[in-house]
């Protein structure tokens, strides 16, 4: 058939099963894309035809220990990745911050979604009173406990609060706001993007700027690998992502890969597309309890942002202490 009557979707075997971890947030991103997909290949739509395939991960099964002590980035998307290789799925849906950077070999990174808002959100419990919009930290009480095992979020914390302690908290969207409510922790912090996924954005006591809590690199976007080979998928999934996205995604990954950064590194990184088409990349490295913290920023060409990524990641491996990234 040629090109020009082929419609798009039309070679691909149906079901077409997402890979994706079953918790109530990546089921929802997992939809998200098959309901893109479907918009843009008339031979995908139709009852049975798209399928999200739940792959259960090592990062689902150990609930209780730190992330960063338990393997680092590949522990959500291994399995996933191996059913992708193996063929019982045909493509797998991420949330990017949690891919590894390195790709396993064969996978492909093939399309990005438009990204949600990017920023963390502080979530409260009843006792630590309204924050003000001006300096949201300002609220918890001297000596809080607060609930994280991102060692991003506890390092930015404890830099600008060294009086506060931090413990572990896990498990879903909807588990740790359980537990702040309960009163395990005084507070916590979560993506607003999984918020607003989850329709609670209204959980959330303040939204941080990126000057007060810089995100992870990826934060709020949906990536969807497939196999390398897989050309005519490639090509399909290439014409429903989004420009703005998959150059932002470009630059602050490229950040992680020149410092190596695994999870247990703290380590954001953020991108902003100007108007002009310029594109601004902030990149912070710290130690985990907050006693030494680097930030820096530049900016150029958002089709250079790749570059700009690595040059400004290897800037902060010169500069910052040598047990940070030993
Ligand atoms: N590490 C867990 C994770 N991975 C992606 C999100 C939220 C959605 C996103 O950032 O796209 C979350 C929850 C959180 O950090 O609060």
């Amino acid at each position: 058939m040629s090109a020009e009557t082929s419609r798009p979707g039309e070679g691909l075997r149906t079901p077409f099963r997402a890979g994706t971890r079953g918790s109530p947030l990546a089921l929802w991103q997992a939809r998200c894309f098959l309901d893109r997909l479907a918009a843009h290949c008339p031979a995908l739509q139709g009852e049975g035809k798209l399928q999200a395939t739940v792959i259960a991960t090592a990062g689902d099964k150990t609930q209780d220990r730190r992330l960063a002590e338990i393997g680092g980035k590949g522990l959500f998307a291994k399995e996933i990745h191996e059913a992708l290789l193996d063929g019982r799925i045909d493509c797998a849906v991420h949330s990017l911050k949690d891919l590894e950077t390195e790709l396993p070999s064969g996978i492909a990174l093939a399309c990005i979604l438009p990204r949600e808002d990017c920023r963390d959100a502080l979530v409260l419990n009843a006792a630590c009173g309204v924050p003000d919009p001006e300096d949201p930290l300002a609220c918890l009480p001297p000596g809080a406990l607060i609930g994280t095992a991102s060692v991003r979020r506890q390092a930015q914390l404890l830099h600008r609060r060294p009086d506060l302690r931090c413990d572990v908290i896990r498990g879903n969207v909807q588990r740790r706001l359980a537990r702040v409510r309960a009163g395990d922790f005084a507070a916590s912090f979560l993506a607003i993007a999984g918020l607003k996924r989850m329709d609670m954005a209204a959980e959330a006591a303040a939204v941080l700027a990126p000057e007060v809590m810089l995100p992870a690199a990826g934060q709020g976007i949906i990536g969807v690998t497939i196999r390398a080979g897989d050309t005519g998928l490639q090509e399909m999934l290439a014409a429903i992502e989004d420009r703005e996205a998959r150059l932002a995604a470009t630059a602050e990954r490229a950040v992680l890969g020149a410092l190596d950064g695994s999870c247990r590194t703290p380590i954001g990184a953020h991108a902003r597309l100007r108007p002009d088409g310029r594109l601004t990349l902030a990149a912070l490295i710290a130690r985990p309890d907050g006693s030494f913290l680097l930030k820096r920023s530049a900016e150029g060409l958002a089709a250079e942002g790749e570059a700009l990524g690595r040059e400004l990641g290897a800037a902060l491996r010169r500069d910052a202490p040598a047990d940070i990234l030993a």
